[in-house]
Protein backbone atom coordinates (compact mmCIF):
# COMPACT_ATOMS: atom_id res chain seq x y z
CA UNK A 1 0.00 0.00 0.00
CA UNK A 2 1.62 3.17 -1.11
CA UNK A 3 -0.86 5.57 0.33
CA UNK A 4 0.01 8.79 2.67
CA UNK A 5 -1.23 9.09 6.41
CA UNK A 6 -2.20 12.45 7.44
CA UNK A 7 -5.68 11.82 9.60
CA UNK A 8 -7.17 10.08 11.96
CA UNK A 9 -9.32 9.24 9.39
CA UNK A 10 -6.92 7.68 7.27
CA UNK A 11 -5.27 5.47 10.18
CA UNK A 12 -8.84 4.10 11.30
CA UNK A 13 -9.83 0.65 9.50
CA UNK A 14 -5.78 -0.11 8.69
CA UNK A 15 -4.58 -3.25 9.18
CA UNK A 16 -1.21 -3.54 10.22
CA UNK A 17 1.55 -6.54 10.06
CA UNK A 18 4.75 -5.63 12.02
CA UNK A 19 7.67 -7.53 13.24
CA UNK A 20 9.43 -5.77 16.79
CA UNK A 21 13.62 -5.69 16.94
CA UNK A 22 13.01 -8.28 19.65
CA UNK A 23 11.85 -10.99 16.79
CA UNK A 24 7.92 -10.49 18.04
CA UNK A 25 5.49 -10.40 15.32
CA UNK A 26 2.34 -8.88 16.08
CA UNK A 27 -0.90 -8.02 13.70
CA UNK A 28 -2.99 -5.35 14.50
CA UNK A 29 -6.33 -3.77 13.03
CA UNK A 30 -7.42 -0.23 14.03
CA UNK A 31 -11.25 -1.44 13.84
CA UNK A 32 -12.69 1.96 14.90
CA UNK A 33 -12.12 5.07 16.43
CA UNK A 34 -12.34 3.01 19.91
CA UNK A 35 -11.50 -0.77 19.29
CA UNK A 36 -8.85 -2.62 18.22
CA UNK A 37 -8.51 -6.33 17.12
CA UNK A 38 -5.06 -8.41 17.14
CA UNK A 39 -3.05 -11.43 16.74
CA UNK A 40 0.00 -12.54 17.72
CA UNK A 41 1.83 -14.41 15.51
CA UNK A 42 5.30 -14.60 17.59
CA UNK A 43 6.64 -13.77 20.84
CA UNK A 44 6.21 -14.82 24.65
CA UNK A 45 1.98 -15.03 24.48
CA UNK A 46 2.54 -16.46 20.28
CA UNK A 47 -0.90 -17.89 19.30
CA UNK A 48 -3.20 -15.34 21.33
CA UNK A 49 -5.94 -13.24 19.78
CA UNK A 50 -8.30 -10.83 20.87
CA UNK A 51 -11.49 -9.14 19.18
CA UNK A 52 -13.09 -5.99 20.24
CA UNK A 53 -10.81 -4.92 23.02
CA UNK A 54 -11.60 -0.97 23.81
CA UNK A 55 -8.58 1.39 23.00
CA UNK A 56 -7.84 4.67 23.19
CA UNK A 57 -7.05 6.17 19.55
CA UNK A 58 -5.57 9.34 18.75
CA UNK A 59 -3.39 11.23 15.95
CA UNK A 60 -1.01 13.40 17.64
CA UNK A 61 0.44 14.90 14.50
CA UNK A 62 -0.16 14.33 10.81
CA UNK A 63 0.46 11.37 10.49
CA UNK A 64 1.33 10.00 13.82
CA UNK A 65 -1.29 7.90 15.97
CA UNK A 66 -1.10 7.00 19.47
CA UNK A 67 -2.97 4.17 20.68
CA UNK A 68 -3.23 2.94 24.40
CA UNK A 69 -5.10 0.10 26.61
CA UNK A 70 -5.20 -1.85 29.74
CA UNK A 71 -6.13 -5.79 28.96
CA UNK A 72 -8.50 -8.35 31.38
CA UNK A 73 -5.05 -9.82 32.29
CA UNK A 74 -3.87 -6.89 33.39
CA UNK A 75 -1.84 -6.64 30.69
CA UNK A 76 -1.12 -2.54 29.47
CA UNK A 77 -0.21 -1.06 26.04
CA UNK A 78 1.15 1.89 24.10
CA UNK A 79 1.62 1.76 20.76
CA UNK A 80 3.09 4.71 18.45
CA UNK A 81 2.14 4.09 14.81
CA UNK A 82 4.39 6.16 12.43
CA UNK A 83 3.17 4.49 9.21
CA UNK A 84 4.55 6.25 6.56
CA UNK A 85 7.79 5.07 7.83
CA UNK A 86 6.65 1.67 8.05
CA UNK A 87 7.45 1.97 12.14
CA UNK A 88 5.79 1.22 15.69
CA UNK A 89 7.37 2.07 18.78
CA UNK A 90 5.79 -0.16 21.32
CA UNK A 91 5.65 -1.13 25.14
CA UNK A 92 3.94 -3.91 26.58
CA UNK A 93 3.07 -3.77 30.54
CA UNK A 94 3.03 -7.53 31.72
CA UNK A 95 1.88 -8.20 35.31
CA UNK A 96 4.12 -10.85 36.26
CA UNK A 97 1.85 -13.56 36.30
CA UNK A 98 1.49 -13.72 32.57
CA UNK A 99 5.31 -14.00 32.36
CA UNK A 100 5.11 -17.02 34.96
CA UNK A 101 1.89 -18.63 32.85
CA UNK A 102 1.41 -17.26 29.69
CA UNK A 103 -0.30 -20.32 28.36
CA UNK A 104 -2.79 -18.97 30.05
CA UNK A 105 -3.58 -15.87 27.87
CA UNK A 106 -2.58 -18.05 24.71
CA UNK A 107 -6.21 -18.65 23.43
CA UNK A 108 -9.13 -17.03 22.03
CA UNK A 109 -9.35 -14.54 25.00
CA UNK A 110 -12.90 -13.50 24.06
CA UNK A 111 -14.05 -16.68 24.84
CA UNK A 112 -11.96 -17.00 28.30
CA UNK A 113 -12.42 -13.42 29.90
CA UNK A 114 -13.77 -15.32 33.50
CA UNK A 115 -10.31 -17.07 33.49
CA UNK A 116 -8.05 -13.77 32.27
CA UNK A 117 -9.73 -12.02 35.43
CA UNK A 118 -9.51 -14.94 38.14
CA UNK A 119 -6.01 -15.63 36.87
CA UNK A 120 -4.80 -11.99 37.20
CA UNK A 121 -6.35 -12.13 41.00
CA UNK A 122 -4.78 -15.42 41.58
CA UNK A 123 -1.29 -14.81 40.69
CA UNK A 124 1.45 -12.28 41.10
CA UNK A 125 0.98 -8.67 39.39
CA UNK A 126 4.50 -7.38 40.22
CA UNK A 127 7.22 -7.35 39.34
CA UNK A 128 6.02 -6.08 35.99
CA UNK A 129 8.03 -7.48 32.86
CA UNK A 130 8.20 -3.86 30.62
CA UNK A 131 8.91 -4.58 27.03
CA UNK A 132 9.89 -1.25 24.73
CA UNK A 133 10.66 -2.30 21.44
CA UNK A 134 10.75 -0.25 17.98
CA UNK A 135 8.95 -2.49 15.17
CA UNK A 136 9.24 -2.68 11.52
CA UNK A 137 5.84 -3.08 9.28
CA UNK A 138 5.81 -5.67 6.73
CA UNK A 139 2.29 -5.03 5.87
CA UNK A 140 0.14 -2.69 5.93
CA UNK A 141 -3.76 -2.94 4.13
CA UNK A 142 -6.59 -0.83 3.70
CA UNK A 143 -9.70 -3.19 5.35
CA UNK A 144 -12.15 -0.20 6.49
CA UNK A 145 -13.82 0.17 9.51
CA UNK A 146 -15.54 -2.48 11.29
CA UNK A 147 -14.54 -5.04 8.98
CA UNK A 148 -14.78 -8.80 10.88
CA UNK A 149 -12.94 -10.50 8.65
CA UNK A 150 -9.51 -9.28 9.28
CA UNK A 151 -9.28 -10.69 12.31
CA UNK A 152 -11.53 -14.16 12.34
CA UNK A 153 -9.49 -17.25 13.04
CA UNK A 154 -6.63 -18.19 15.23
CA UNK A 155 -3.01 -17.44 13.85
CA UNK A 156 -1.02 -20.27 12.16
CA UNK A 157 1.90 -20.91 10.29
CA UNK A 158 2.27 -19.27 7.56
CA UNK A 159 -0.58 -16.91 7.79
CA UNK A 160 1.12 -13.16 7.78
CA UNK A 161 2.92 -14.80 4.43
CA UNK A 162 -0.40 -15.41 2.60
CA UNK A 163 -1.95 -11.99 3.80
CA UNK A 164 1.29 -10.04 2.08
CA UNK A 165 1.58 -13.02 -1.04
CA UNK A 166 -2.43 -11.25 -1.36
CA UNK A 167 -3.32 -15.02 -1.06
CA UNK A 168 -6.02 -14.80 1.99
CA UNK A 169 -8.18 -11.16 1.33
CA UNK A 170 -10.47 -10.84 -1.75
CA UNK A 171 -10.65 -7.58 -3.46
CA UNK A 172 -13.53 -6.35 -0.94
CA UNK A 173 -11.03 -7.33 2.43
CA UNK A 174 -13.42 -10.04 2.76
CA UNK A 175 -11.30 -13.28 3.45
CA UNK A 176 -10.99 -15.64 0.67
CA UNK A 177 -11.26 -19.16 2.12
CA UNK A 178 -13.90 -19.25 5.04
C1 LIG B 1 -0.67 -7.26 24.20
C2 LIG B 1 -1.15 -6.86 23.03
C3 LIG B 1 -0.38 -6.17 22.02
C4 LIG B 1 -0.96 -5.93 20.80
C5 LIG B 1 -0.22 -5.28 19.80
C6 LIG B 1 1.06 -4.91 20.06
O1 LIG B 1 1.80 -4.31 19.09
C7 LIG B 1 1.64 -5.12 21.28
C8 LIG B 1 0.91 -5.76 22.28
Amino acid sequence: MTKTFKTLDDFLGTHFIYTYDNGWEYEWYAKNDHTVDYRIHGGMVAGRWVKDQEANIVMLTEGIYKVAWTEPTGTDVALDFLPNENKVNGTIFFPKWVQDHPEITVTFQNDHIDLMEASREKYATYPKLVVPEFAHITYTGDAGQNNEDVIAEAPYKGLPDDIRNGQYFDQNYHRINK
